[in-house]
């Protein structure tokens, strides 16, 4: 039976996981990118099963209670979590399979799958993150507040993880990740 790889892609908000997800997806379709579950309301253009399973906070607690959750969170006033059987099958089929969550969460994934990577990403400095998150122009001022605070106790964390990459140059923290990713096996493939 082939085994995958479980990968998790933590950082403080608006340091560009995200934006490097896409990135990397599009050069490797392969990998597989979990999809959370969150009680947060879905941003313009954010699609209900694509970026997010949009849910309500009842509906959260229910999957909580039923162990449906390989990990769960709140951050800055909502509830994410990832969801267990399609990262399990995922993982069984072979797959890479990236969670992009944040710290809590990272810490639960490093007991229940110490085998995993578990990768850091870090803004070259504060400003720049604070500069990106208002870029992205999505969220209220009380939010941008709650997610500097919450990155400052994030980035201290950074040495938890196996491998802390700075996204400064774009172009050159994709090259980081996908020499981390890719180093043992080719591309897109699992032995
Ligand atoms: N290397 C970079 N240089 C400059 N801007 C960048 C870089 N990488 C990402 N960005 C920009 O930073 C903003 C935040 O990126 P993104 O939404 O991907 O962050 P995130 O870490 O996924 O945030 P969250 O955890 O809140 O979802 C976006 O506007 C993105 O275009
Ligand atoms: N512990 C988890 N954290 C998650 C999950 N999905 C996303 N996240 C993290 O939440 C924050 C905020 O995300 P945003 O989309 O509201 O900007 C960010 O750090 C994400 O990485 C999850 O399933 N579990």
């Amino acid at each position: 039976m082939q085994t995958g790889k479980l990968i998790v892609f933590a950082g403080p908000s608006g340091v560009g996981k995200g934006t490097l997800l896409r990135s990397l997806l599009d050069k490797h379709p392969d990998l597989y990118l979990s999809i959370s579950a969150t009680t947060r309301p879905p941003r313009p253009g954010e699609i209900n099963g694509h970026h997010y399973y949009f849910v309500s906070r009842d509906r959260f607690e229910t999957m909580v209670a039923e162990g449906q959750l390989l990990e769960w969170a709140e951050f800055a006033g909502n509830y994410y979590g990832t969801p267990r059987q399609p990262v399990e099958r995922a993982i069984a089929e072979g797959k890479f399979v990236v969670l992009e969550i944040e710290l809590e969460g990272a810490r639960q994934v490093r007991k229940t799958f110490p085998e995993g990577m578990q990768i850091f990403i870090l803004p070259p400095s504060e400003e720049e993150l604070e500069r990106r998150i208002r870029a992205r122009g999505q969220d209220s001022e009380a939010a941008i507040a709650r997610r500097l605070q919450r990155a400052k106790a994030e980035i201290a964390a950074a040495d938890e993880f196996d491998l802390k990459i700075i996204n400064d140059d774009f172009d050159r923290a994709i090259a980081a990740l996908e020499a981390a990713l890719f180093a043992v096996v080719p591309a897109g493939r699992v032995q």
